[in-house]
């Protein structure tokens, strides 16, 4: 596996403590959030502090170590049982991303089959959280670079489209999306990225592009309603997108408008691809119409800064994510390999639980 080094750790253990990059403040400003307890952990995934599906999966194993250090028992049984609470705690924190019950599953797991002193279950959830940190940030190295087998062989540099923020940000270090655009940026195959904005948190225009900047890849900001124009532009050979939630048959939950800009492709005959870890694969849902989605605020909408945009009166629908069906995917790029999504089921027996 290559491997490369990113500058970007969204999630970090740190002097005895999880320090997080505050994701609400870029790229304006970059400020870094000590958590030293699993509660503000669950605040600042749900305030999106940190944010992105694997990103959230390993700030939640910490979070579930925080906790169990908090627990004040040698007792196993009732350290146990307020570890389980711990687990509800921070799985109340966002429903569609798979890789936060994931990840906090792994954690219980481990509790329950450390056999020894409750001080040894501790030390052991500390090992797995930073082995889950260490283990996506190699995931998404290989992503990037079997990203790169199935980008399209012409014109020799691409000019790639993705949504939201698949970036380093978004999980260990690395990035999923932007794991298979920094791969193909290195190897000397990527002419630009196209960076759509993501309305309405802005995702694309706040982080993807802050990432691009801070290793000069070309990056070229739209508006979300920009992408199919561009398309039939001839400016874009490639979608890559990231993912939060993928059913058995390949269904795909991402950040809301990525739906369109699948449609889109699928029109231009341009091919879109899934970049995802197995953690996000959800293999239990047969397809997405299963898949939670989260509806979040309504003032991420309506309000700009300090301005509304709307008179009083108006109803919102603000859903964060949608879910493309598999039909308009070409491939999903995992850590082990890019499959047709009818073929991802072959790779169940490789998710570690
Ligand atoms: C590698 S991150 C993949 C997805 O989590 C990403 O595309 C996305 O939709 C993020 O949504 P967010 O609401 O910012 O957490």
């Amino acid at each position: 596996m290559t491997d490369y080094t990113t500058q970007v750790y969204p999630v970090i253990w740190h002097n005895d403590s999880v320090s997080l990059i505050d994701q609400t403040r870029l790229p304006n400003e970059y400020a870094i959030v000590e958590i030293h307890r699993s509660e503000d952990m669950a605040q600042a995934i749900k305030t999106m502090i940190v944010r992105g599906a694997p990103a959230i999966g390993v700030a939640a194993a910490y979070g579930m170590y925080l906790g169990a250090r908090e627990i004040e028992t040698s007792d196993r049984h009732e350290f146990l049982e307020s570890l389980e609470k711990v687990a509800q705690l921070l799985r109340s924190t966002r429903p569609t991303a798979v890789n936060l019950f994931w990840a906090i599953g792994r954690m219980l797991k481990t509790a329950y089959e450390t056999l020894g002193t409750v001080e040894e279950i501790k030390q052991t959830l500390f090992e797995t959280a930073q082995t889950i940190n260490l283990e996506d940030l190699q995931t998404c190295q290989a992503i990037g670079d079997n990203g790169l087998a199935v980008l399209p062989r012409t014109p020799q540099k691409l000019t790639l489209l993705t949504h939201c923020n698949a970036g380093a940000l978004a999980t260990a270090g690395y990035g999923t999306a932007l794991g298979v655009v920094r791969s193909a940026w290195r190897e000397g195959r990527l002419a630009r990225l196209f960076a759509d904005e993501t309305r309405p948190r802005l995702q694309g225009a706040k982080l993807t592009t802050w990432e691009c900047v801070q290793e000069a890849i070309p990056v070229t900001l739209i508006t979300d309603n920009m992408a199919a124009h561009c398309m039939k532009q001839g400016l874009i050979h490639a979608v890559v997108v990231g993912a939060d939630r993928i059913a058995a048959n390949g269904d795909t939950a991402n950040k809301i408008g990525t739906y369109s800009v699948a449609i889109a492709a699928k029109a231009h005959n341009i091919p879109f691809f899934v970049a995802a870890p197995l953690s996000t694969v959800d293999f239990e849902l047969s397809d997405g119409s299963q898949i939670p989605i989260e509806e979040r605020n309504p003032e991420e909408i309506y309000r700009v800064g300090d301005t509304n945009l709307t008179p009083l009166g108006v109803d919102f629908y603000n859903p964060a994510f949608d879910v493309t069906p598999a039909e308009l995917i070409t491939a999903i790029i995992t850590e082990h390999g890019a499959f047709a999504p009818s073929e991802l089921a072959k790779c169940q027996s490789q998710l570690v639980m």
